[in-house]
């Protein structure tokens, strides 16, 4: 039995509007995270998944309710760098090599030469991208860039991935490749990893369990366990068994 790594309880977010409005992005999440679990929070646009991402990441704080990580705030987590994030888009700096983009977080954590070289050599390997180190991010395609993107999250060795839409604005069979590929690196490693999207596909492909969230404001409204056997490959997405989860999880969302 896994131990418990992320535990959110009771946990609300409201911004304040450009009026002063109270808008209620987040209302009583309460969640368990296991060590090494992959888990994928799901629903439409504006139920709170980016949110409720920011709040793991210390990136927000939430309004009422609280986050533990280890038994540490997810400050104290993200001052000891066990993050790793990955946004929708990369921003990768063009006139920095694919390597050098990759090596810039590691030079503002002050990492050793060494040993940056030795992880950037590792993490294109992960990604797939050994032989374009020296390439510019403009010389790379949408599904290429967004390796880098990981690559450079994975090099800080982060025991917490948070993936934002990662792959949202890549075409679907760009998609469905790196969803195999990211399966591969994670199994490799078995870092927790929080992967938010609103595709139910991609949703049941990767995960062990998919977090559905209803919108406004954003509620949790089931937690599916995925129980199909890993290694998955593209040929899973074939199965009845797949096509089965995806309509349980989309029938989640009726009368939403
Ligand atoms: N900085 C902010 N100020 C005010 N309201 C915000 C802010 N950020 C998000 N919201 C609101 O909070 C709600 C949840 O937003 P959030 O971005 O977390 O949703 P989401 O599920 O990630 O959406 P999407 O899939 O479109 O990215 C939305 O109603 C949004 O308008």
């Amino acid at each position: 039995m896994s131990t418990t790594d992320i535990q959110i309880r009771d946990v609300s977010m409201t911004y304040t509007g450009k009026n002063g409005e109270p808008i209620s992005a987040l209302q009583n999440i309460n969640l368990d995270i296991r060590e090494g679990e992959f888990i994928s929070l799901l629903g439409p646009s504006g139920c709170g998944k980016t949110t409720l991402l920011r709040l793991v990441a210390d990136l927000l704080q939430p309004t009422t309710g609280n986050i533990s990580i280890r038994g540490q705030s997810p400050r104290e987590i993200r001052l000891q760098q066990k993050f790793g994030i990955v946004f929708q888009n990369p921003v990768l700096y063009d006139w920095r090599t694919v390597r050098r983009n990759i090596c810039l977080p590691m030079e503002i954590m002050k990492i050793p030469r060494k040993e940056r070289t030795a992880r950037i050599n590792d993490v294109l390997e992960l990604v797939g991208l050994q032989n374009f180190g020296y390439k510019y991010p403009f010389e790379l395609s949408g599904g290429m860039q967004q390796r880098v993107g990981i690559a450079r999250a994975l090099a800080l060795k982060p025991e917490i991935l948070l993936m934002d839409e990662p792959f949202s604005a890549l075409d679907e069979f760009t998609r469905e490749k790196l969803n195999e590929d990211l399966l591969n690196i994670w199994s490799k490693n078995k870092k927790t990893i929080i992967f938010v999207t609103h595709n139910i596909a991609e949703s049941v492909f990767l995960s062990d369990r998919v977090v559905v969230l209803s919108p406004h404001p954003g509620r949790l409204s089931a937690i599916v366990d995925i129980d199909l056997p890993r290694p998955r490959t593209s040929e899973l997405r074939e199965k009845p068994v797949f096509y089965e989860y995806v309509a349980k999880i989309r029938k989640c969302f009726e009368g939403v």
